[in-house]
């Protein structure tokens, strides 16, 4: 007898180990750990992964497996194991791990179809089964009791392979497909029979003459300059039929990717990347941290790290922040490696994400480049992994299991023995921290390829800009600077930075901003209590009527949508045009790649948007940044906030001059003498690290301490202040003496659908015990939030403090 243990698929704390069950004798040769079941749970049939094989088990009355969903495992041994360790890092359930590493469509039902590769080598009764066909489902097989042995052969020496067709609504899409209805001759002849004035019809006929092919509509009607109507017309005349038709939509299918080859190293490049290269040679497991400005080559230094680990028959996963993730970057990653590279990011449709996947765990290509989750990617013998913009916030995944990429990266580091890349122009705090202090190997470029300075920075201060009559957004020099590029057929990038959720309060006249005395936050102003708090500790305070510096009774909120922004613009410089990229203009599938080629090809001259185009694009002439409100970065309630704001001006300022023209930035402010402002505008990163270093100390902030925060959310207010206070007071009693429960308080976005939201905060230096602890107030909770909708989210070093 076999036993399985099983991590069913049930969302509970208390049922959050592995129940036995025991494997039928007709799949003892197939089933394998990391495949998924279908088992009897009390009166369900539910999923489950097989996570051991074991002779015997305690349990008096086993039950059996019912099926196997899998037929090769979904999850590599290190996958099951890595999940285990997510799971107890981030407090969440094993199933949640697991199911947070495959792609989304596994969830769903699909098909799996059994392929004959050859029709020589096959079993007499595996070929009765096919009786001829290239394809049966396994279904089938199963119904006519297949013999499984057999199968596990054939597929293990290449005969048969399986594959899983996902049939989600995703995926299919349908799309009108125009065909010619009689031969070419005839449709000549019909050429010739049209009006002398039925132009448009004799130009659709005649396309159809020289391209005898179906085409899709859409395509049609681009290329003939066409309307349906028209088409429609030769339809009724019997010349031309339509039929609809499922396509599968490929992102890139339409992009040509020219093929690339190494370049010649430069001198910073090659000093950089031999560490590298030396510890994939010597298989040896390494974490760098490649600090290089923007435009100093870090791609180029990718790739080839990339190519040597393919040399030695490895495999390569490259992260790149999901706003990055442009066709441009795609691009020079297809462009060297060709089909060797799988894309995995949220743009795609489920069934494209679980193609992409499917050719990795088939071992199709041999570098993945994509978003967070891109880290699970199921390949056996890793040879490097790259975390690009390595301080980007969306490695850290937002929801249950809370992990942060890079740790991730870390952990499949350590297990294949190879070098992990973290790579950056401003690193995260923390990161240089350890790179100074030795865990991580620093590598440092610090010039641009072009060989061309770091375009200079003008800051501009917008309080004299109010001074001097100038009520608009824009300062005079930054809309007489767009005026200059216009003229001279240059283009601009113009940054303004995401709404945030919260609005903080400022003075237009000294700019003075309202923080917490003892956390160095901005204050968020509260409308219906009219109010002013500290999302951190409880501090408040009404809402001022004028500034405590300078009495003027200039007092704002802040907040302009990238919308009004056009607006204004144009009324400014009405020959302006300008393409927005905002959360808004960029919804639709493929839009954000329509507006940015818009830009490259100069049919707009502006490009204004958010954090979207703060990242990795690179326009020969663009030769002016305009970053229009510094403030609104600088004053979210978050102790990052300077740390953020320096990472996008250095950032955004990145995107000018990075080819011959020289470029420029002019950021425009309240706070010209911020530190951050001012040492962004140096591009002084390191004069930068110190001094942040100095005030997350003085702060008790993270390097130099850690955060846990806990937020609790419910319907009933009441409720959920009693629970955050339950909790602080918990935490206080069973914690170290070391540690200090910042709250309770309400959370920076009190009610998000009807919610109320808590939480409180732990700041610590070192709690081994910490996740137990918390482990056992989650299960003291746990009835009330089964059955009585509380929720409680625990977030280690957490990245978003709303
Ligand atoms: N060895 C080389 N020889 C010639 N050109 C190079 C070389 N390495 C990189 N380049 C070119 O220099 C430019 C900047 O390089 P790249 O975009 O890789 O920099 P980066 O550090 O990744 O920049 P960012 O952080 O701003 O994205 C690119 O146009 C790239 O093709
Ligand atoms: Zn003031
Ligand atoms: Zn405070």
């Amino acid at each position: 007898m076999s036993v399985a243990k099983v991590v069913v698929d049930v969302p509970s704390s208390q049922i959050n180990h592995t129940f036995d069950y025991k494997i039928p004798e007709k799949y003892e040769a197939l089933l394998k750990v990391g495949m998924r079941v279908t088992i009897p749970f009390g009166p369900r049939k539910i999923m489950g992964f097989v996570i051991e094989i074991v002779p015997t088990s305690d349990v008096k009355r086993l039950k059996e497996i019912e099926a196997i969903m899998d037929i090769t495992p979904v999850l590599t041994k290190e996958l099951l194991q890595l999940g285990k360790w997510m799971a107890d890092q981030t407090v969440s359930l094993y199933i949640q791990a697991y199911q947070a590493m495959l792609p989304r469509v596994l969830k769903a039902k699909y098909k799996k179809e059994i392929e004959k590769l050859t029709d020589i080598e096959l079993t007499a009764s595996l070929k009765q089964m096919f009786a001829g066909r290239d394809f049966i489902t396994f279904e089938e097989f199963e119904e006519n009791k297949g013999n499984y042995a057999e199968l596990l052969h054939a597929l293990k020496e290449g005969y048969i392979q399986i594959n899983y067709i996902v049939e989600s609504k995703e995926t299919s899409k349908k799309a009108l497909f125009i065909d010619m209805a009689k031969e070419q001759h005839l449709l000549e002849e019909a050429f010739i029979d049209l009006p002398k004035n039925a132009k448009k019809q004799q130009e659709v006929l005649q396309y159809f003459i020289s391209n005898p092919t179906e085409i899709e509509q859409k395509k049609l009607i681009e290329k003939c300059k066409t309307t349906p109507h028209t088409i429609q017309l030769l339809i009724e005349k019997g010349l031309l039929k339509k039929t609809l038709k499922k396509v599968y939509r490929d992102p890139f299918a339409n992009t040509n990717f020219q093929s690339t080859t190494a370049l010649q190293l430069s001198e910073q490049q090659r000093k950089a990347i031999e560490p590298i290269w030396k510890s994939i040679d010597n298989n040896y497991n390494e974490t760098f941290l490649l600090h290089g400005v923007t435009g100093s080559g870090k791609t180029e230094v990718y790739l080839q790290s990339i190519e040597k680990v393919i040399k030695l028959g490895k495999e390569a996963i490259v992260l790149v922040p999901e706003i990055a993730l442009t066709p441009q970057m795609v691009k020079r990653f297809k462009g060297r490696f060709g089909d060797d590279v799988a894309v995995l990011h949220s743009g795609l449709s489920p069934g494209e994400r679980f193609d992409e996947w499917t050719k990795i765990q088939k071992k199709e290509v041999k570098v993945v480049v994509g978003a967070r989750s891109a880290i699970f990617a199921p390949f056996e013998k890793l040879g490097i992994i790259i975390i690009d913009e390595e301080h980007e916030t969306s490695y850290k995944q937002e929801e249950q299991p809370r992990y942060h990429a890079r740790e991730i990266a870390k952990y499949r580091g350590e297990y294949h023995q190879c070098p992990v890349v973290l790579g950056s122009a401003t690193p995260l705090l923390e990161s240089f921290a350890r790179a100074k202090k030795g865990v991580y190997t620093l590598l440092e470029m610090t010039s641009r390829m072009n060989e061309q300075q770091m375009p200079p920075v003008k800051i501009i201060d917008m309080r004299e800009e109010l001074h001097a009559g100038n009520r608009t957004m824009f300062s005079r020099e930054l809309v007489q600077a767009i005026k200059n590029r216009i003229e001279r057929n240059e283009q601009v990038v113009l940054f303004l930075n995401r709404r945030g959720h919260s609005t903080f309060v400022m003075c237009r006249e000294c700019g003075d901003v309202v923080k917490c005395p003892s956390c160095d936050i901005a204050l968020t102003y509260h409308k219906s209590s009219y109010q002013l708090k500290c999302h951190y500790c409880d501090y408040q305070i009404p809402m001022i009527q004028e500034c405590k510096e300078c009495q003027s009774k200039q007092i704002q909120y802040f907040g302009t949508g990238t919308q009004k922004v056009e607006e204004s613009l144009l009324e400014v410089i009405p020959e302006a045009k300008i393409v927005r990229m905002d959360v808004d203009t960029t919804r639709r599938k493929g839009a954000h790649e329509k507006l940015l080629t818009i830009f490259q090809e100069k049919r707009a001259n502006i490009l204004l948007g958010t954090q979207m185009i703060a990242k990795g694009l690179d326009f020969e002439d663009v030769t002016l940044v305009g970053v229009l409100a510094v403030d609104s970065m600088l004053n979210l309630p978050d102790f990052r906030a300077s740390e953020k704001t320096f990472q996008l001006l250095t950032q955004v300022s990145g995107r000018a001059g990075r080819h011959k023209l020289p470029g420029e930035v002019i950021m425009q402010t309240y706070s010209t003498e911020h530190y951050a402002v001012q040492l962004a505008s140096q591009y002084n990163y390191e004069q930068y690290f110190l001094h942040e270093m100095q005030m997350r100390k003085s702060f008790h902030y993270p390097p130099y301490y850690y955060l846990t925060l806990i937020n609790v959310s419910h319907q009933d207010e009441l409720k959920v202040q009693e629970v955050t206070k339950m909790i602080s007071r918990l935490l206080l009693k069973h914690l170290s003496g070391d540690a200090t429960i910042l709250g309770p308080t309400p959370s920076p976005i009190v009610r998000i659908n009807n919610r109320y939201r808590y939480q409180c905060m732990i700041k610590y230096k070192d709690e081994p015990n910490q996740r137990e602890i918390i482990r056992k107030i989650l299960q003291y909770y746990h009835d009330d939030i089964q059955k009585n909708n509380l929720m409680i989210q625990v977030d280690f070093e957490p990245y978003q403090l709303m």
